[in-house]
């Protein structure tokens, strides 16, 4: 085995073990574990993380981890450590071992639908080389249950959401125990809000139902890990490493003060800034962002952390105006190609800020730039094109954007003071593992607020706390529901054995000082069963008679479909009339039907445009916005600014009005000029899509419960696939890869990889030089994803043939005859895909 060790140069070999040391986990019962040299792993495991993200050894602390004994005796583990340390490949290996090794299914929880593209992208090249499905389930995309495999093992890569759905399928369909192994990245994300009330459900369900499944969660910013522990029954690993150093600073007036909390105010004087500043400039730059970002810029990169949006251009704005003209010529061919690549982007148009900003190497970075800028935006700052970017705190918990330099501009994201695990996110981009040899971050703060930043940097990261209360979030509900509709628990009492088992049973005495556990459990039920989503049946048996809990069919709708339950109702309603008269001419009446409930309040409409967006409306269009009780005349009267006597639904009112902007979406597919059109910006218009093209999934999932509902399948079946992709028809197989957007989706096209099979079968090399802006890496990425896709469409149709093949074999027809019949199941196209592959 000492061939296959790490690197001889590698300057932690002497501190790992032989690897002979290490035991290939076992799977329980089973002789046929694949013992591999490397971590029980194939050394082609050890190949690819070498060619494939340039890493030739672990860190010491990844090899303790990995060896640790709990793991061996598959027990459930929570490690932590600080941002950058490694934790991800950490977990890489071990879903490898489960996926390989032990042969089980697994899922890796992650917080945001971009990360988890990005995910599906890096391990789609694991995948075609190992032999495992990569499927992924973020926003619309992924199937419920899950196809089953018979040869080859999944790795399902899902949202918070995605994960609760997929275990609920898998639940219900007697399946949770092909989990061999559920991973959760950011696992403090437990404590935030309603996202931390589903991520909570999902591991409390796994954890009740599977005794096989393990879990292990990560993440940087955890205190309370004993409560998490107790939750999850799991050991805990911590270390306090990082690759790369951070030194942290904060500025106040001229002044740089080093972090240190053993200091009695919690830093100490480091050095004064040497700028010598105008005084034009003093008024332009009063908390001196320039000096800052000049003493790292062109040469490394720097992130500056904004409170705002327009915040963010704001500062990027300034900061040109003032950077001497030698910043243009640092990369500038590259720096021109970006622009021409936005403008692609933007079918002509570019956001002057940007257009501004670019020549110096720099942009701004916020929620309201389009997925595709925000790519583009990326991957030019990934390759140090852009040196600076000015970005929201968004950027922290999403994709992996280090710097030598972070700027925190402000301590307040919009106008709440930073919270301690929302500070060491955004100073944790600080230092590239690899690149940088010192990270550092400097936190600008006004003397009004000294004392408050004395405090966040002395003080211990928050805890995590339950969200299942009814005062916080509406999980509670939402979680009683499924576990009757999955039939966990059908009595009261289990019901309470149940959130006994949850992290609230383990924090009850401190979250729920008012109402015990079993009173919460108690209203919780009554009002599900007063809202007519449960009602009680009396069971009798050996002339007892027992109490039990069973699902309405609305019950059932609205936690598949994970709907929420304060318009579950509603949205019956809705599709029911929509029963009696939908109106067919246009997809609009059905896109009312699926515009998101929740997007709704924070929604005002421009009335003239309302106006104008109605006058467009044909007869028979017209007469849906009648049908939702928006009446022509209050449209025409709130646009000529007259009075209003009638009152009028206003969630009814701005529903409609987003409505429109879907419409206008679907029929022009161009984000820009609707977002022009409606004044809004281009990310929100985006995020509405989305939000869309999501909501309109689960009201699918909805309808496919409710009988009275079939003929709502076909047509949300095809309106989600519209709003998913939102371009031209042929553009959505090539959409379908994760991670190609409309803008490369659009060169692909054009350079002739016209569908999935074109672009699993290039030649990555061919891809580079006939397709601007794309890196080799990129190139390979694309290819190994679409290569991915289409195994994976593939082996779901071979394993239609086995089940018709197996089916009719019990009839005992002859085989050879059923063989041929079973392939004329397989359309053409998809049988050269498979002989291709
Ligand atoms: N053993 C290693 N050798 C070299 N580079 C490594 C090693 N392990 C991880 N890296 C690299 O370090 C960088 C940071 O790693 P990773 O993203 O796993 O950190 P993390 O702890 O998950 O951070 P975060 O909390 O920010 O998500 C990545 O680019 C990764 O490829």
């Amino acid at each position: 085995l000492s061939k296959h060790t790490f690197s001889k140069h590698s300057p932690e070999h002497s501190c790992s073990p032989p690897l002979s040391h290490i035991k290939p986990r076992k799977a329980i019962g089973s002789s046929s574990v694949d013992i591999g040299p490397f971590y029980g792993l194939p050394s082609k495991v050890k190949d690819l993380l070498r060619q494939l993200r340039g890493i030739e050894t672990l860190y010491e602390w990844q090899h303790n981890c990995l060896t640790l004994e709990c793991l061996q005796q598959r027990k459930n583990l929570i490690y932590s450590l600080p941002t950058s340390g490694g934790k991800t490949l950490v977990a890489e290996i071990l879903i490898l071992q489960e996926l390989l090794c032990m042969q089980k299914d697994v899922l890796m929880i992650l917080p945001y639908v971009a990360i988890v593209q990005e995910k599906v992208w890096g391990l789609s090249s694991f995948g075609i080389e190992l032999g495992f499905l990569v499927e992924e389930y973020a926003g619309s995309k992924g199937r419920f249950p899950p196809i089953k495999r018979r040869c080859k093992k999944s790795l399902y890569i899902a949202t918070i959401e995605k994960g609760h759905m997929l275990v609920n399928s898998l639940i219900e369909t007697d399946r949770i125990g092909d989990l061999g192994l559920v991973v959760v990245d950011e696992l403090h994300m437990l404590g935030e809000g309603s996202r931390g009330a589903t991520l909570e459900m999902t591991l409390a369900k796994i954890l009740y139902t599977s005794k096989s499944t393990h879990i292990v969660g990560m993440s940087a910013t955890l205190n309370n890990v004993g409560d998490l522990q107790k939750f999850l029954r799991a050991e805990y690993y911590t270390k306090n490493f990082r690759p790369v150093e951070l030194k942290e600073y904060i500025k106040i007036r001229d002044t740089i003060y080093e972090v240190d909390s053993k200091a009695e105010n919690g830093f100490t004087f480091s050095r004064l800034l040497n700028f010598k500043y105008s005084s034009n400039l003093k008024k332009a730059d009063p908390d001196h962002i320039i000096a800052l970002v000049t003493e790292v810029i062109p040469k490394y990169s720097c992130l500056i952390f904004c409170p705002t949006k327009k915040n963010c251009e704001n500062v990027a704005s300034m900061v040109c105006k003032y950077l001497n003209k030698e910043f243009r010529s640092h990369r500038e061919k590259e720096k021109e190609d970006l622009i021409k690549d936005l403008k692609n982007i933007g079918n002509g148009s570019i956001c002057p800020v940007l257009k501004q900003t670019i020549p110096f190497g720099v942009a701004y970075h916020h929620s309201g730039l389009t997925n595709d800028e925000r790519k583009s935006i990326e991957e030019a700052y990934s390759r140090g094109v852009l040196c600076l970017l000015a970005c929201t705190a968004t950027l922290a918990a999403g994709v992996n954007l280090p710097a030598r330099r972070v700027i925190l501009r402000a301590p307040y994201v919009a106008t709440d003071f930073l919270k301690k695990n929302q500070y060491k996110q955004m100073i944790g981009r600080a230092g590239r593992a690899g690149i940088d040899n010192a990270g550092e971050s400097i936190l600008i703060v006004q003397e009004k607020d000294k004392h408050l930043v004395q405090d966040l940097v002395t003080s211990p990261l928050e805890n995590c706390y339950s969200n299942l209360l009814p005062e916080f979030t509406k999980g509670m509900q939402n979680l009683l529901l499924s576990l009757v509709g999955l039939k966990i628990a059908v009595t009261q009492e289990e019901v309470y054995d149940f959130l006994c088992h949850t992290l609230l049973g383990v924090q009850q005495q401190l979250l729920s000082k008012e109402k015990s556990l079993s009173e919460l459990v108690k209203d919780g039920l009554e009002s599900l069963i007063e809202k007519g989503l449960l009602r009680v049946k009396t069971v009798e048996k050996d002339q007892n008679s027992k109490i039990t809990l069973v699902i309405t069919r609305l019950g059932k709708a609205a936690y598949k479909g994970s709907i929420d339950l304060s318009y579950c109702n509603l949205l019956y309603k809705e599709l029911k009339k929509g029963l009696e008269g939908l109106v067919l001419e246009s997809s609009f009446h059905l896109l009312y039907l699926a515009t998101p409930y929740d997007m709704v309040s924070n929604c005002s409409p421009d009335w003239m445009i309302y106006l104008r967006q109605f006058n467009q409306l044909s007869a028979a269009e017209q007469t849906v916005a009648d049908m939702v009780g928006v009446p022509e005349s209050f449209i025409a009267k709130k646009a000529s600014g007259q009075a209003i006597r009638k009152s009028v639904d206003s969630a009814s009112v701005n529903r409609l009005y987003l409505t429109f902007i879907l419409y206008n979406l679907l029929k022009e597919t161009n984000i820009w000029s609707v977002s022009e059109k409606f004044n809004l910006s281009r990310g929100y218009v985006q995020n509405l899509l989305n939000s869309a093209a999501s909501f309109a999934s689960c009201v699918l999932h909805f309808c496919e419960e409710l009988e009275e509902f079939w003929v709502y399948k076909a047509l949300l079946t095809e309106l989600t696939k519209h709003l998913t992709y939102c371009v031209k028809t042929e553009l959505i197989p090539l959409m379908e890869v994760a991670g190609v957007l409309e803008a490369r989706a659009n060169q692909l096209y054009n350079a002739g990889y016209k569908t999935l099979a074109h672009l699993a079968n290039a030649n990555p090399e061919t891809l580079v030089k006939t397709i601007e802006h794309l890196s080799r890496r990129q190139a390979k990425q694309i290819v190994s994803s679409a290569k991915m896709l289409l195994t994976e469409k593939a082996e779901a149709l071979q394993e239609e043939v086995e089940l018709l093949l197996k089916s009719l074999k019990k009839k005992n027809h002859e085989f050879k005859y059923l063989n041929v019949l079973a392939f004329s199941f397989v359309p053409c196209k998809c049988t050269v895909n498979i002989i291709n592959i």
